[in-house]
């Protein structure tokens, strides 16, 4: 990346403190979590190479929200007041051993952390970021995936972190799938996600809504067991002029905006802890670096929306 131009009036997002090194006992609001894997993906990834790229994005813009002349008070908000921290990248996470680690690690930011975003890699992530993040809380928590793709399908890949968590205790009727694409499933896996009492908000029905409304509504679903609610957030729900460093993203998905207030909604719910970035791979980006940006970009609504809790 280019030298970034230095204004101390205009401070950068990115460049946290690493998690390990704060001081014991010192709490963060918002962590973030490299979790490279890669190994599994259906479609050929370097997506091992993108919490580098995000982390590198981020230093592209500032934590900071504009006045909003809808709302009372009309002062910029500094994202700077929040506490961040960085737990470094998972060791090899692909395979079970990778996913232990990564369930372990997990847990551990979210003992020091409010909450926790986690970089993929690819979507498989998902399994041990959510497992590590509900804990003893598996039985009564939800799922909200943001996701062209039920990710059903059988096997350990990028296109069945949803089954696998299923298949781990998480029930069905907790589980809200917002932006699922025509010609992007199977009409098996439909069924599939039918027979489970998934909640299935397909792409053309966002047409006219607000994502705030959506989002709100998924977690009115995915949270009535009273747990923890984990997002899943597949940047391939975009369209592929906004996501070209997606394998599977499809043209006609969603804007960069709706993904962003999508984020930013999911994170303004305290029931909202934990939430991953996929399916990425940053060495096929456009070469203005426009997925890694709105992956970066997302991570900062996430802030946005804990600071609005
Ligand atoms: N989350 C992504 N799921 C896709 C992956 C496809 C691919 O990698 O090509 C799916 O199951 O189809």
């Amino acid at each position: 990346m280019a030298t970034l131009s230095h204004d101390p009036l205009w401070p950068r997002a990115g460049a946290w403190p690493a998690l390990a090194e704060l001081e014991p006992g010192a709490s963060v609001d918002l962590t973030i979590l490299g979790v490279p894997a890669w190994r599994t993906s259906l479609s050929p990834t370097n997506a091992h190479a993108t919490p580098a790229a995000i982390r590198a994005a981020l230093q592209r813009y500032s934590p900071a929200l504009m006045p909003d002349r809808s709302q009372a008070g009309q002062a910029p908000r500094d994202l700077g007041e929040l506490r961040f921290a960085d737990a470094g990248d998972i060791d090899e996470p692909d395979g079970p051993e990778g996913e232990a680690r990564t369930i372990a690690a997990v847990a551990t930011a979210l003992d020091r952390s409010s909450a926790l975003v986690a970089l993929g890699g690819d979507n498989s992530v998902t399994v041990a970021t959510a497992l590590g993040a509900w804990g003893d809380d598996l039985g009564r928590a939800g799922l909200v995936t943001i996701d062209a793709h039920y990710d059903l399908r059988d096997g350990v890949s990028n296109g069945s972190p949803v089954r696998r968590l299923v298949e781990a205790g998480l029930d069905g009727h907790r589980i809200v799938q917002i932006g699922i694409a025509d010609f992007a499933n199977s009409a098996a896996y439909a069924r599939r996600a039918a027979e489970l009492g998934i909640t299935v908000i397909h792409r053309d029905e966002l047409h006219g809504r607000r994502p705030a409304e959506v989002m709100a509504e998924a977690l009115e679903i995915a949270g009535a067991g009273g747990g923890p609610v984990h997002l899943d957030a597949d940047v391939d729900a975009c369209d592929r002029s906004v996501a070209p460093a997606c394998p599977a993203s499809v043209p006609g998905g969603l804007a960069a905006w709706e993904l962003r207030a999508l984020v930013r909604a999911a994170a303004s719910d305290r029931r909202v802890r934990s939430a991953d970035l996929v399916e990425i791979d940053a060495t096929t980006d456009a070469a203005d670096e426009r997925t890694v940006r709105l992956a970066a970009l997302c991570v900062l609504e996430f802030a946005a929306g804990i600071a609005a809790r």
